[in-house]
């Protein structure tokens, strides 16, 4: 591999693998999140360790919590008072631009939020308005996007607000995960359509409740009362979305391949792959050990709303380049707004390498044709160096880009891809 560029490997027949994958940057971040509003410290254990998980820790250490590394965790010390002037470098992370502009208001320093490029075309508007009809000081350039500046005012009364949460989960999100901290705690009522990621709104109330919170919801109506939170020790579960391109590649070269330590229940997103895969005809089964998928070759096309579970789009669209029909993902138009306008970079990426792939309003069309060698450009996207390596299965010459990319959520990718493949 080069720096710039990886050429994806070709799988050369069927293969038996078990992957490990890291852990769930969603619950890693919440975590963190949480424990610094809690009484005393938090033993994070495996943790994601990753781009985005850092960016978290370096926020809040900019915020005034603490944090020490351990053999296999992270020890979190809650936020502690301070006064001043503070950065917060969001990189391209939605779960740190999102979840912890509500911190620095509860906090007395002046936080400025800033990230690379991208992150400054990713929507926040709602969440800011929400918090200020909450009682924090921000001041923005009225993009909605970052930069903006939060002036802490060392609490904040909370109380009943209203957000519309259709172009992110994580502005709902990002008010209930601070409700307990608010002295009047927060009632959410959500206007706008139906938030995507539904996984990740149950994410954040089950993470409350194991911190200790009360969260109830009833519709579209959510109450967190006031808390004081406390967890000793949390133990994060493999991320289930970083897994799917391992288990696309059983569904695709008729292999078996076994993620470890796969949660017998749980809120994450990418659980839904099961659903997935079985409907492909693939065998799926679940035990002690984890998950272990067997491909079963051909598939027909699928007809699929992805709202619930977004992200894992880009890697659904490239197994579908392989059914032997046209296929339709919908329910996605939020897309535009994550790393990058992820459904533009799939329909001229996935064309690019020969197939007939149309965006639609709120998804893509994609009918499956030869496929060829070519450079599959990832616009920063970790997703997208995922999906490109799941075309190189099989099709010789697929050279992804930037794959360090990768590294949002998953610095290791490319070593696990090529172990898996022998
Ligand atoms: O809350 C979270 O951890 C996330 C929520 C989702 O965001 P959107 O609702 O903006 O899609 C998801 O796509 C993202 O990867 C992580
Ligand atoms: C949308 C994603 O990330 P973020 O947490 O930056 O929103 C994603 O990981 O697919």
């Amino acid at each position: 591999m080069s720096a710039e560029t990886w050429v994806a490997p070709t799988a050369t027949g069927a293969f038996d693998a078990t992957v490990r994958v890291p852990g769930s940057k969603s619950i890693t971040n919440r975590a963190y999140v949480l424990a610094t509003l809690a009484s005393g410290p938090t033993t994070v254990r495996h943790p994601l360790d990753s781009r985005d998980a850092r960016l978290m820790l370096g926020a809040l250490d900019a915020l005034g919590a603490s944090w020490r590394a351990t053999p296999d965790g992270v020890i979190v010390s809650p936020l502690t008072a301070g006064i001043g002037e503070v950065s917060v470098d969001l990189g391209n992370a939605g779960t740190v631009a999102r979840f912890t502009p509500a911190l620095a208001a509860l906090g007395s320093r002046t936080v400025r939020f800033d990230g690379d490029e991208a992150i400054r075309r990713r929507p926040i508007a709602p969440l800011l308005s929400a918090l200020r009809d909450l009682g924090a000081d921000i001041d923005d350039d009225g993009r909605g996007a970052p930069p903006f500046t939060v002036r802490g005012s060392g609490g904040l009364p909370g109380g009943a607000v209203t957000v519309d949460s259709s172009a992110s989960s994580q502005f709902l999100s990002a008010l209930l995960l601070a409700g307990p901290a608010f002295d009047k705690g927060v009632t959410v009522r959500l206007t706008g359509g139906a938030p995507p990621s539904e996984p990740h709104v149950a994410m954040t109330l089950d993470l409350l409740r194991r911190f200790g919170a009360a969260p109830e919801r009833d519709g579209t109506e959510f109450h967190v009362p006031p808390a004081t939170l406390s967890c000793p020790e949390y133990v994060v579960e493999p991320d289930l979305s970083t897994a799917a391109p391992f288990l696309a590649a059983a569904a695709l070269t008729e292999s078996t391949v076994r993620v470890r330590d796969w949660p017998s229940t749980t809120t994450q997103p990418g659980d839904w792959l099961r659903e997935l895969l079985r409907s492909l005809g693939a065998r799926v089964s679940l035990d002690a050990e984890g998950l272990v998928v067997t491909g079963a070759g051909g598939f027909p096309g699928q007809d699929l709303d992805l709202h619930e579970v977004g992200e894992l789009t880009p890697v659904v669209a490239a197994l579908l380049c392989f059914a032997d029909g046209p296929s339709r993902i919908s329910g996605v138009a939020h897309l535009r707004g994550h790393e990058t306008d992820r459904l533009a970079a799939l329909a001229t990426e996935l064309s690019g390498l020969g197939a007939r792939v149309a965006e639609t309003s709120d998804g893509l069309r994609i009918t499956p044709a030869p496929l060829h060698a070519g450079t599959f450009h990832t616009y920063d996207d970790h997703r997208l160096v995922m999906a490109g390596a799941v075309l190189g299965l099989r099709v010789p010459g697929v050279v992804v880009a930037n794959p360090a990319t990768v590294g949002k959520t998953f610095p290791g990718f490319v070593a696990t891809w090529e172990s898996m493949l022998g």
